[in-house]
């Protein structure tokens, strides 16, 4: 048997040639590129592509057959980029013209203050995470999550406030499906922590307590402590501040609400139990979100809403292009879009500074795996 050394010269040999043979493949896609603007053709060809990935396994035994396969589509990735980058070139696509715009007219401070929409009611986590955003605030409250969106669309606010996600129970589905009806950028996002406190009006005991009151989002996250209380019913509503509002204003002594600690003193009630979250780290995501694109300096988050083609491999070859671009993703969520059985979307988080080389050559060319992208904004996550 040969040894290492040697067989590993083999290997350098077979892939010199591979990569020679490459070289010479993308000169030749070059030359097919010239052919396809001469005779107004697209770059893509799927028959072509399907012809070239069925053929790819034919000369190669049974147990390579699916990674010839997949190489064969990234070759045609490679030479398809190469095609683009001939023919797009000088044409700037209209997410990057965006961009290097809201880049360029964007102050470099942050407002202090600003108006600001924000769903419940004084004393909201909403209000905490708004408090962390701007110095001065002046706040209007909307019942409702949507009233936040359209109050931003529709330029009644110059900025909205929104959870996105919680440690504990997860992504706040509402505003991610709002997301797609609405047109917004995310300029900032923050992380509270949430600390839920059972209070109640000033008398009245714990064993005492037959109604419990607060939103979906923080009684999933106090389960525990929940089905420790016996013969209390739970019910949902708009938000833990509207719910301590709520108990202040009842003419009931048996009923309490799971809420911030600040709602104790805004709306007069006691604690009757603290922190009663299962999980003590317990932090949820907010978003500011504003009409206008705008990328403040020190960007190094981007949010994109992406849907991808009802086919195999489309979310796999976009997240070989985050891989390829060394980009690590934050998050990564789907959603159900509308009217099409089982079609979803995408939402990513991903981390790359918007001055890095990677974040152009990442939104120029991710465009063409998608059916559609829409950008949401680059931006700055604060403490
Ligand atoms: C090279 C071409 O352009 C694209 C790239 C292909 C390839 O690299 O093999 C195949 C089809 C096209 O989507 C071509 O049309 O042949």
């Amino acid at each position: 048997m040969a040894e290492l050394p040697e067989l590993r010269q083999d290997i350098d040999r077979i892939d010199a040639q591979i990569f020679r043979l490459f070289a010479e493949r993308a000169d030749t896609s070059e030359g097919i590129a010239a052919y396809k603007r001469e005779h107004g053709l697209p770059v893509f060809d799927p028959t072509r592509e399907r012809q070239k990935v069925a053929g790819a396994s034919e000369g190669v035994p049974a147990d390579l057959r699916t990674y010839a396969q997949v190489l064969m589509e990234l070759l045609m990735e490679a030479s398809r980029a190469r095609q683009h980058a001939l023919l797009d070139a000088g044409e700037k696509d209209d997410t990057t013209a965006r961009i290097a715009d809201a880049r360029a007219r964007t102050p470099e401070l942050f407002p202090p203050s600003s108006h600001v929409a924000c769903q419940g009611v004084e004393g909201a986590y909403s209000q905490i995470a708004t408090e962390r955003f701007f110095r001065h605030p002046s706040i209007s409250y909307f019942d409702s999550f949507e009233g936040v969106f359209r109050a931003v669309e529709q330029g009644f606010s110059d900025y909205g406030v929104l959870p996105v996600e919680n440690s504990t129970a997860g992504s706040v589905n509402e505003v991610f499906d709002l997301m797609m009806e609405h047109s917004f950028s995310v300029v900032r996002t923050t992380r509270v922590k949430i600390d839920h406190n059972l209070l109640a009006r000033p008398g009245t005991t714990l064993s005492e307590v037959r109604d419990v009151y607060s939103h979906e989002q923080a009684i999933n996250q106090c389960g525990a402590f929940l089905a420790g209380l016996d013969g209390v019913r739970v019910h949902v509503c708009e938000n833990t501040a509207m719910a301590a509002r709520q108990v202040a204003e009842s003419d009931r002594a048996d009923v309490a609400a799971l809420s911030s600690r600040s709602c104790a003193g805004l709306y007069g009630l006691d604690v009757l139990a603290e922190s009663v979250q299962d999980r003590d780290n317990n932090y949820t995501r907010f978003a500011c979100i504003s009409k206008r694109l705008e990328i403040y300096p020190g960007a190094n988050r981007t949010s994109l809403m992406i849907v991808l083609p009802h086919a195999p491999g489309s979310l796999y070859k976009l997240l070989a292009k985050f891989y390829a671009l060394d980009i690590n993703i934050l998050k990564l969520e789907s959603r159900p879009i509308p009217e099409r059985d089982f079609e979803f979307m995408f939402y990513f988080d991903v981390d790359c500074p918007v001055a890095a080389p990677e974040f152009s050559t990442l939104m120029s060319t991710i465009g063409s795996l998608c059916q559609e992208c829409r950008y949401l904004g680059s931006y700055a996550e604060v403490l």
